[in-house]
């Protein structure tokens, strides 16, 4: 059976592999799993929590409709990334076959009211609608999000994918170089200017509009082990809690895991998205294998 549609979760499987498969929890529609041939490619702390009772610690979380925490009125009262990954989605059901691809669908009925509540009057009607396709090297996450609304609303998306690693110490992101970014641990902008993203610290960057033309590579000991490509989707998160941070986040096991894990995030994020009645927006994030490195300039 490639979909398998459980209480309280969908397990995809490849058609043509029993072993490539994407576990999906219908809270926060979150991708918890994505197995290729038997490996996991995603990090998940041994202390998330899949009941439900808060966001997953791991996997692809889904940020909507704010990143962080914002000054901005229609946001500031929200806690931080909004309520997209403290809400259960609705199953849509299967889209095609080879590959297998499913969606989720949330809307203002389905979502988590007290944070909802706070997004602007508590009353912005919304759809978003989450496409997962599950081919045999990648995955391709893709949102759409629509304004069935009689006034305008404004938002931000990302997806918060936490890419499974051997040794943070041995990994860089290439491609950056060049790129404006903010940093958040010095709470300073600037131009980065190392060939490529190291890790020996918390570490905590919005790159900026940076060219979806731009492929995002995680290299671990001049190995890629993860590229990331973006639709629509020009700011990049890159983030890891290193020590101190990772102690102070109860769900966050074992505490060595920062080892373990690099975040890249693709969303919009640096500025808000502004939706019209009956605007439709989308942004797509593809993770795939593949051992060539792209350096690129542009
Ligand atoms: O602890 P959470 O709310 O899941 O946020 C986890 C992290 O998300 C993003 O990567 C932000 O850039 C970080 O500043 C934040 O710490």
């Amino acid at each position: 059976m490639p979909i398998t549609n459980n209480d309280d979760e969908v397990i995809i499987t490849s058609p043509s592999n029993g072993k490539t498969q994407l576990k999906v929890l219908k809270y926060g529609a979150t991708v918890y799993s994505w197995t290729v041939n038997g490996k996991e490619q995603l990090w998940l702390s041994d202390a998330a929590k899949l009941d439900g009772s808060k966001p997953v610690r791991g996997g692809i979380p889904l940020v909507f409709p704010v990143f962080g925490k914002s000054t901005d009125a229609s946001v500031s009262k929200m806690p931080q990334h909004g309520f997209a990954r403290r809400s259960t989605w609705e199953f849509l059901g299967q889209t095609t076959e080879n590959p297998p691809a499913v969606q989720f669908g949330l809307g203002p009925e389905l979502a988590d009211q007290e944070v909802y509540s706070k997004w602007d009057n508590g009353d912005n009607d919304f759809t978003l609608v989450l496409t997962l396709t599950l081919e045999n090297d990648s995955i391709r996450t893709r949102i759409d999000i629509s304004n069935p609304d009689k006034k305008p609303w404004k938002f931000n998306w990302l997806f918060h994918s936490y890419l499974k690693v051997d040794d943070i110490e041995d990994v860089l992101v290439n491609n950056l170089p060049g790129e404006i970014c903010y940093d958040q641990v010095i709470e300073e902008s600037y131009e980065e200017r190392e060939p490529a993203v190291n890790f020996a610290g918390e570490l905590d960057r919005i790159y900026q509009n940076v060219s979806t033309k731009k492929l995002l590579q995680v290299i671990e000991m001049g190995k890629v082990v993860h590229n990331v490509r973006r639709k629509n989707l020009p700011d990049v998160v890159i983030w890891n809690p290193w020590t101190d941070k990772s102690k102070g986040m109860a769900d966050f096991e074992p505490k060595n895991g920062y080892l373990k894990m690099i975040c890249v995030e693709p969303g919009y994020v640096h500025d808000f998205v502004t939706l019209k009645p009956g605007e439709k927006w989308s942004g797509e994030q593809i993770i795939y294998k593949g051992d060539a490195v792209k350096m690129q300039s542009v």
